[in-house]
């Protein structure tokens, strides 16, 4: 049985890797994005590693190494850094797991293997539960995204009875927008102290509704500050307010979202609003355009996102 540390709440910013013009690992920044987050966006846990971080784009080595640096630079100051450890071998996916106990992570999560896929729920339960056995310390969480996996076994169906199987088992990450999916984890685990983590930025305030006991997402990198208020209204059901908040990203996101907005886009704004240079994508993704970096720009500065002056919060209608 795992050590139950203290549950995984809140925020949790789907750390990005930064990258050198050349592609290669920028770990020198690592030291200072952690500080931006803790100082800045007040987010204190990472998710490491994961879709936001090109993890699947990264050799074992750079996984481990990336993870290392994390590790050290948020030591005495993040709360929790998890590390996605999920990869198409079984072995490497341990190995990982393994290299993560190792370095002090206070979490793993996986991804359902995405080539040869798993075709009912034992299936892949059972490739879950041989990752999670190398790390028999770690608390270890589902991430659940199949637009990217492709595997659309649903979360309610595989949480149901999941530790027996995987006595690890601490939550889901659920990266998905059906709601009767993500509520029915919820209320079929009720007595559970399970952490559930709900994954799309522009609807979260729907899942706190369902439930949803924190969140890992892209956005959170460089919106922690402004989502942060909204978990504070919804905290003191404040729900107007928190409506207002909500509604301040989604114009964000639904705007990023029609000029197309992936991984490389997330790194072009965060390197915009942090001005910790986060280098380009790895191939096959591809950077940002020009002028989807003017048009974001705009956009941020219109809602009052990329000012130094959001520090006044008295006006609940506006975005600042
Ligand atoms: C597919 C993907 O990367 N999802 C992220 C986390 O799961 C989200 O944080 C989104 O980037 C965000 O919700 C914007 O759509
Ligand atoms: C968003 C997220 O959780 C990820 O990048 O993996």
């Amino acid at each position: 049985m795992a050590s139950r540390k203290k549950k995984l709440q809140g925020l949790v910013a789907a750390t990005i890797t930064p990258m050198t013009e050349h592609g290669e690992i920028n770990f020198s920044v690592i030291g200072q994005y952690v500080d931006y987050l803790v100082e800045e966006q007040g987010v204190k846990n990472i998710f490491v590693n994961g879709t936001t971080g090109e993890g699947l784009s990264l050799s074992v080595s750079e996984r481990r190494q990336v993870a290392e640096e994390w590790m050290t630079k948020g030591r005495n100051k993040l709360d929790q850094v998890v590390i996605h450890v999920g990869a198409l071998s079984l072995k490497e996916s341990q190995e990982l797991a393994r290299h993560a106990a190792e370095i002090g992570a206070d979490g793993i999560a996986v991804i359902a293997p995405f080539f040869l896929k798993p075709w009912n729920k034992d299936v892949l339960i059972n490739f879950l539960k041989e990752v999670a056995a190398a790390a028999p310390a770690l608390p270890f969480y589902y991430y659940h995204i199949p637009a990217l996996t492709g595997v659309k076994i649903r979360a309610e169906e595989l949480l149901d009875g999941i530790q027996e199987k995987i006595p690890t088992f601490q939550g889901l990450k659920f990266s998905d927008t059906d709601l009767l999916d993500f509520g029915q984890c919820v209320d079929q685990n009720r007595e559970r102290q399970f952490a559930f983590l709900f994954g799309v930025d522009e609807q979260l305030l729907s899942a706190l509704v369902m439930g949803a006991t924190g969140a890992v997402g892209s956005t959170y990198n460089y919106l922690g500050k402004k989502t942060n208020q909204m978990l504070e209204a919804f905290e003191r059901k404040d729900f107007s307010s928190a409506l207002n908040h909500q509604f301040c990203i989604q114009r964000f996101i639904n705007f990023v979202l029609k000029l197309g907005f992936g991984v490389s886009q997330t790194k072009a704004i965060m390197t915009l609003v942090s001005g910790i240079p986060m280098g380009p994508p790895r191939p096959p993704l591809q950077r940002a355009s020009r002028e989807f970096i003017d048009e974001a720009k705009a956009s941020l500065e219109s809602l009052d996102f990329l000012s130094s002056t959001d520090l006044k919060d008295g006006n609940l209608e506006s975005c600042s």
